[in-house]
């Protein structure tokens, strides 16, 4: 059992029953391409969830649909209960890094700032409460000596810590990141897994796009099995078993055997 699994969605500030993203029959297209086919599925609050499957089975996709990101979505789509239009600021996305480009100068820590912009408005003076919430989460991913660093001048792994940071500062009821661990080694996965299992902890919903099943088996507690339709869905040991990744991914990925 991990951490999270052993707390329900009593301090989430949802119903026992409202989801932390609701999907109902969502159609997702890129230039008349169907990627993602009537997907339907639940992922619950206040749990680490992953979403896994094979390259280009539509993971990004999903999140992306999710939070409004594709213009060609059809479907039901909810957040904490409500459409994304109700829940911006309660929501934070932490973007794969390959997708983040930096065409103007900007410092880490000016990064971590935009968490507080849903709250304050980017055109206000950030108060004294919010810089403190801003030095925590720089401090929770141990960024703190970066934060005058120009943000191009960091390595991949220092980005996505930065951006962590950013949801952190938001203080998000659900935090949906896509592939946040490419660029991190063992031991920063494992402190970052440790904040995100913290956030669960006090009711908060996390949602990652996560490659590595090894992580999802031992970290996670709720998984999202995709290829291009929902392969399965609930408690992690139930979704990742022979039979489903096999379905899948063609074959049953080795390392679960170890
Ligand atoms: N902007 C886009 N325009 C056209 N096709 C796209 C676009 N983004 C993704 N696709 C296609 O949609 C499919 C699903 O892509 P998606 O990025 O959602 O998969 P994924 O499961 O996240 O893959 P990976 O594990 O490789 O990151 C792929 O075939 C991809 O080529």
């Amino acid at each position: 059992m991990t951490a999270t699994s052993r707390r329900g969605a009593a301090d989430s500030g949802l119903g026992e029953t409202t989801p932390a993203l609701s999907l109902r029959g969502v159609t997702a297209s890129y230039g008349g391409r169907t990627v993602l086919a009537d997907v339907s599925v639940d992922v619950p609050a206040a749990t680490l969830s992953a979403v896994v499957g094979p390259n280009g089975a539509g993971k990004s996709t999903l999140v992306k649909a999710a939070l409004g990101l594709i213009p060609a979505v059809r479907g039901r789509v909810r957040l904490l209960g409500e459409p994304l239009s109700g829940v911006r600021r309660r929501v934070a996305y932490v973007p794969q890094q390959d997708a983040v480009t930096s065409d103007f100068p900007i410092t880490a820590v000016q990064v971590v700032e935009m968490g507080r912009y849903p709250h304050r408005g980017w055109w206000r003076r950030l108060r004294e409460a919010d810089d403190e919430l801003v030095a925590e989460a720089m401090d929770q991913v141990g960024v703190v000596d970066l934060a005058n660093r120009p943000l191009d001048e960091l390595s991949g792994g220092q980005r996505q810590r930065v951006f962590l940071a950013r949801a952190l500062a938001q203080r998000a009821e659900l935090v949906i990141l896509d592939e946040p661990f490419t660029a991190v080694d063992a031991r920063t996965e494992s402190a970052l897994l440790d904040v995100l299992t913290g956030l669960c902890a006090r009711g908060a919903s996390v949602i990652a796009v996560h490659h590595d099943l090894r992580t999802v088996l031992r970290r996670f507690d709720h998984a999202v099995l995709l290829a291009g339709e929902v392969v399965a869905a609930g408690p992690v040991s139930g979704v990742l078993t022979a039979a489903h990744l096999e379905r899948a991914y063609g074959m049953a990925p080795l390392v679960l055997d170890s």
